[in-house]
């Protein structure tokens, strides 16, 4: 038995449409599913929560359409998408369900991943969904992107998903085993990499060239190119990232019992480099002081509850970085807001459960969630170095 889930806490699976879809009858492999759905509930089972980020919905959708046997038009592969996308829910859905287990669907767009107040409500409804137990199963949300704000390939958006719920590992499942040192298909004697520790150029350069991976036409799209561009992303964001051949039955029981892969180590926890992200957002304009109690917890990791706030200075909206100052103007941290400004300023000094009668609305318990702060190890004003965050939970 391999290590390679030991620790895993939270995994990304990222399907492409060659391995879900059958390339000429357009059907979803349900027997394919299905073991993918035991894989899933084994890594369950070993304390890992697990999202999919699935292609297929161009692939299951075009022969709804009769846009079978030919490159489709951009617009063409949004109403495939629009199609196959409800083909694809069923049936996650009921393999899921088969092994007792809730499918929950998002769809996002470059947008939502990357736009700082869309990133973190997506972020908050999919760690609720993790929380209640549900697997998410997610996609581009493909018939409202266009091409000039469209991922095109879900290697990246998987990437992006990632670092957005700080997920320890993504997996790409493809239909080759890892990266090699070019491409096996045109290159004989291409090397396996089992381990990649850092994106050199010299790697970067294994990838080829993304429009000769697109000649090879079928159902996928990026090759390895948008793979390396995902690693780019999900290391950069503390995740590590494994290639793995998905085309067999239960290919993640077949990486727990050690079937050949590449690794690409994260040289960070997702954690740190999310507070790295915060404590890198520049334009914090607001100001939360507090008092000494919530100074404490705060250094303790608890979240920036209204209770301990004293007063709030400057203007932000909700989701905007805010700079956390002491009584004595010593800045602590840097957090992302949970409320704007004006309604900051009306909950302050206030109990968590007092804010739906103050705002008339069910807000978030606390004015900056942990996840959402960064402390700093400075003294006042300039710091950005961020404290050792290695004791501070995930979720
Ligand atoms: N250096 C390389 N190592 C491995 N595969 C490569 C490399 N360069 C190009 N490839 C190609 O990338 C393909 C995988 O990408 P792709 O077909 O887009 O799969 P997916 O559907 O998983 O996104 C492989 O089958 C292989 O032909
Ligand atoms: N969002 C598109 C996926 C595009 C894509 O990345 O495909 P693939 O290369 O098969 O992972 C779809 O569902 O068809």
């Amino acid at each position: 038995m391999s290590k390679i889930f030991q620790g895993s806490k939270r995994v990304v699976v990222k399907i492409g449409s060659a391995l879900l879809v059958d390339q000429s009858t357009g059907a979803v492999r349900r027997d394919w599913l299905a073991a993918l759905s035991k894989d899933v509930a084994m890594l369950r089972a070993r304390g890992a929560q697990v999202l999919i980020v699935s292609s297929g919905s161009i692939a299951a959708g075009r022969r709804h359409l009769g846009l079978q046997n030919r490159s489709l038009k951009l617009e063409e592969k949004q109403a495939a998408a629009a199609t196959g996308q409800i083909t694809l829910a069923h049936a996650y859905q009921e393999s899921l369900a088969a092994e007792g287990f809730t499918a929950a669907q998002i769809l996002l767009t470059p947008g939502d991943t990357e736009e700082r107040r869309r990133h973190l409500n997506a972020r908050a409804t999919i760690l609720q969904l993790l929380s209640l137990g549900a697997v998410p199963v997610i996609n581009e949300n493909d018939t409202v992107a266009t091409q000039e704000i469209r991922y095109g390939d879900n290697d990246r958006l998987a990437a992006r998903v990632s670092t957005m719920v700080s997920a320890d590992t993504l997996i790409l499942l493809s239909d080759i085993d890892g990266l090699y040192t070019a491409d096996p298909r045109s290159t004989a004697g291409a090397e396996h990499l089992p381990v990649v520790d850092h994106l050199s150029p010299e790697i970067l350069a294994m990838a080829g060239d993304v429009a000769v991976s697109a000649e090879r036409g079928g159902l996928s799209t990026g090759g390895m190119v948008t793979k390396l561009e995902a690693a780019k992303i999900a290391l950069g964001g503390g995740c590590r990232m494994i290639i793995a051949r998905g085309n067999d039955p239960h290919p993640l029981q077949a990486l727990a019992d050690g079937a050949r892969c590449t690794v690409f180590t994260a040289p960070e926890k997702p954690v740190a480099a999310r507070k790295r992200w915060i404590a890198g957002q520049l334009n914090a304009s607001g100001i939360v002081v507090v008092d000494k109690g919530a100074a404490t917890a705060l250094a303790n990791g608890k979240s920036l509850l209204p209770a301990g706030v004293v007063r709030v200075e400057g203007e932000f909206e909700r989701g905007d970085p805010v700079s956390v100052t002491g009584l004595d103007g010593n800045r602590l941290a840097i957090g992302l807001a949970a409320y704007s400004r004006d309604d900051a300023a009306k909950i302050v000094g206030r109990q968590s459960k007092e804010i739906a009668d103050i705002l008339g609305f069910e807000g978030r318990s606390a004015l900056i969630h942990r996840d959402d702060l960064a402390l700093l190890a400075d003294g006042p004003g300039t710091g950005r170095t961020v404290r050792d965050e290695r004791a501070q939970p995930v979720t």
